[in-house]
């Protein structure tokens, strides 16, 4: 595509493709949108995330992250709608509008880049990273079992060849390690919304206990908010809580980290669907799932600019 309007939101693309259109978006809107690397994935590829902010230094944020785990197809897709969702309904829609007049929108939407090229070219169920592990003919670590929260316990693999291998050590995994770093040095992030797909729930941490976070009653309440916007837009069900009561105890994952370095709003989504198609969701599917998934996002970012 020449340009974000010609581009097409209605089909999967390769990983040229997607970084083409975060550079586009850069160049139709300049003082809106800029692009701040964070680091570099294991092969070397950027991890860029799009910063949407309408002025201020430093202002409070609001990061959103897809497609950590590549194979979850319809997340980095849903992730590129959402980035022309915001230039498109800035200064139109009033409740986007009021949000990025008080805060900045930071959206990763490659987030294991390595991987998504994989799952292109040579395996489309790939999930991890695509760093070799040492002593094992196995590649890669789980990228959302690899974060300081909880990590090595139950809920995460010590073999280098599963799906939930959680890596020689926490923060191994430049992917990850980049993410950390950046949200250090931010220090303004209230709000940290990673999102996985499939499944069709709306979770909060933790998911490496059952002990429940400090802020549990908020988040169940703001979840519950949250997910009637979701299924108003198409009927979709969603289920939501705690990660260890909704789906499994998983140790070593993202939100359960965020959350305790004191960023209080933290979220994973589970997209579309139940398991009909799974990860390999029919493209005709994307924008519909983006759409819903955006009226959720709207309640969520509305709640951290307003508590
Ligand atoms: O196992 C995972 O990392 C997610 C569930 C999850 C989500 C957030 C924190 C801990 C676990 C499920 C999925 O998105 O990876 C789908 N899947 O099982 O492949
Ligand atoms: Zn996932």
């Amino acid at each position: 595509a020449r340009d974000t309007d010609s581009f097409n939101y209605k089909t999967y693309h390769p990983i040229s493709e997607l970084y083409s259109f975060q550079d586009m978006l850069v160049a139709e809107n300049p003082s809106l949108v800029s692009k701040i690397v964070i680091g570099r994935s294991y092969e070397g590829r950027p991890l860029n995330v799009l910063k949407f902010s309408t002025g201020g230094s430093n202002r409070p944020a609001i990061w959103i992250d897809t497609g950590i785990h590549s194979r979850e197809w319809v997340t980095q897709a849903s992730g590129t709608w959402f980035a022309k969702k915001i230039v498109t309904d800035y200064g139109k829609d009033p409740v986007l509008t009021a949000i990025l007049n008080k805060m900045d929108i930071l959206l990763e939407t490659v987030t294991n880049p390595d991987g998504y090229a994989y799952s292109h070219t040579a395996n489309r169920m790939w999930r991890k990273t695509r760093k070799p592990n040492s002593g094992s003919s196995c590649v890669g670590v789980d990228p959302n079992r690899n974060w300081d929260a909880g990590y090595g316990g139950p809920g995460a693999s010590s073999n280098p060849c599963s799906e939930t291998f959680r890596g020689p050590r926490a923060h191994s995994e430049s992917e990850v390690k980049s993410i950390v770093d950046f949200v250090k040095s931010h220090g303004n992030i209230k709000e940290f919304i990673s999102i996985h797909a499939y499944s069709q729930m709306l979770m909060y941490p933790y998911g490496y206990t059952q002990t429940p976070v400090k802020d549990q009653a908020a988040l169940h309440s703001l979840a519950q908010r949250a997910v009637s916007a979701l299924t108003a837009v198409y009927g979709t069900r969603y289920r939501y809580g705690s990660i260890i009561n909704v789906i499994y105890q998983a140790s070593g994952g993202t939100i359960d980290w965020t959350y305790n370095q004191g960023i209080k709003y933290s979220y994973t989504f589970e997209l579309r669907d139940t398991g009909r198609y799974g990860f390999i969701l029919p493209a005709n599917q994307i924008e519909p799932t983006a759409e819903e998934t955006w009226a959720a996002l709207l309640v969520l970012m509305t709640h951290a600019k307003n508590n």
